[in-house]
């Protein structure tokens, strides 16, 4: 099986590209946790397969890196959408990909050698209600800087979804957050019935934000496109950014240019890049992954 190992800003995915050929019936779910082993496999924040769809040009299916499938990829669909057209699948520079969360519009900008440099995605417009997170509580409300407690930490949560769901708190000093410690304890809350995609940001100026996360199935990644946006929702309906202007959000990973436009669209601008190119031996997947096989010196 042929796989690209891309990142956008080190959220990193291996990519199977069906178009050609449809990888060999496995399960995804085990696929995706034996590739992304650092040690027992490639090392990833999860799997990526691009596949011909019914309803758009291209369809994107994602699962994180403890085999659960997503149903949205912020940083994916450029990668994804990079490959598309580098590898001349798309022939215009605008096309559409299908994801469980919905269809996106993506429109990729190139360089002098044609290659795409960075990647605009319309990821469509947040869903805020509690129902659609989904979160527990009313489902026709909306979770607005709600004080929740999750085991001795207490934080505001501002949930919002992007096709997957985010809690979003906001802090004065993004570098003092126990994210290890309290990612784990948010992403597997009661309150997440599909559990949650954690993120923490402090908040620079009305147009520049920092942003750490924490993601559901894959732990502390470098960025979360999703999560790059459901910041800036939050941000914007907690009234601590400018509204209807790009906000630059600042991850560990590099940056991402977000805007939420006066249609309800959120924008998301950023860079994709390749990292490797090669053929998976299937023997790989009947290798256990044993975590406590790794050498303790
Ligand atoms: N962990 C996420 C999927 C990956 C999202 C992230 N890598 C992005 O760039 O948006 C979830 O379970 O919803």
């Amino acid at each position: 099986m042929l796989f690209t190992k891309m990142h956008g800003l080190g959220n990193a995915y291996v990519i199977f590209n069906q178009l050609d050929e449809p990888i060999a019936n496995q399960s995804l779910h085990e696929l995706s946790k034996r590739v992304s082993d650092v040690n027992f496999g490639i090392g990833s924040d999860g799997i990526i397969l691009i596949s011909p769809s019914k309803v758009a040009d291209y369809q994107m299916r994602i699962f994180n890196e403890d085999g659960s499938e997503a149903k949205n990829c912020g940083n994916g669909l450029r990668c994804v959408a990079k490959f598309l057209y580098d590898h001349m699948y798309a022939t215009s520079r605008k096309f559409t990909i299908e994801t469980l969360g919905g269809i996106v519009s993506v429109e990729v900008d190139v360089d002098q050698k044609h290659k795409v440099r960075t990647v605009t995605v319309d990821m469509g417009e947040p869903k805020l209600l509690k129902g659609m997170i989904p979160m527990l509580g009313d489902p026709v409300t909306v979770t607005l800087n709600e004080a929740h407690q999750f085991g001795d930490y207490s934080y505001h949560i501002t949930a919002v979804s992007m096709g997957n769901p985010h809690a979003i708190i906001f802090v004065d000093d993004i570098k003092q957050v126990p994210l290890e410690i309290v990612g784990p304890l948010i992403e597997n809350s009661s309150l997440f019935p599909e559990r949650v995609n954690v993120g923490f940001v402090q908040i620079i100026n009305s147009h520049e934000i920092d942003y750490r996360v924490w993601e559901r199935g894959s732990g502390i990644t470098m960025a979360c496109g999703t999560g790059a946006c459901a910041a800036v929702v939050a941000a914007t309906l907690n009234k601590k950014v400018d509204k209807h202007v790009p906000i630059t959000v600042h991850l560990p990973g590099g940056d991402l240019t977000i805007s939420w436009d006066e249609h309800g669209h959120v924008w998301k601008r950023g860079p994709a890049n390749y990292v490797c190119h090669g053929e998976l031996d299937v023997s790989m997947m009947n290798t256990d992954i044993n975590p406590i096989g790794r050498l303790i010196i």
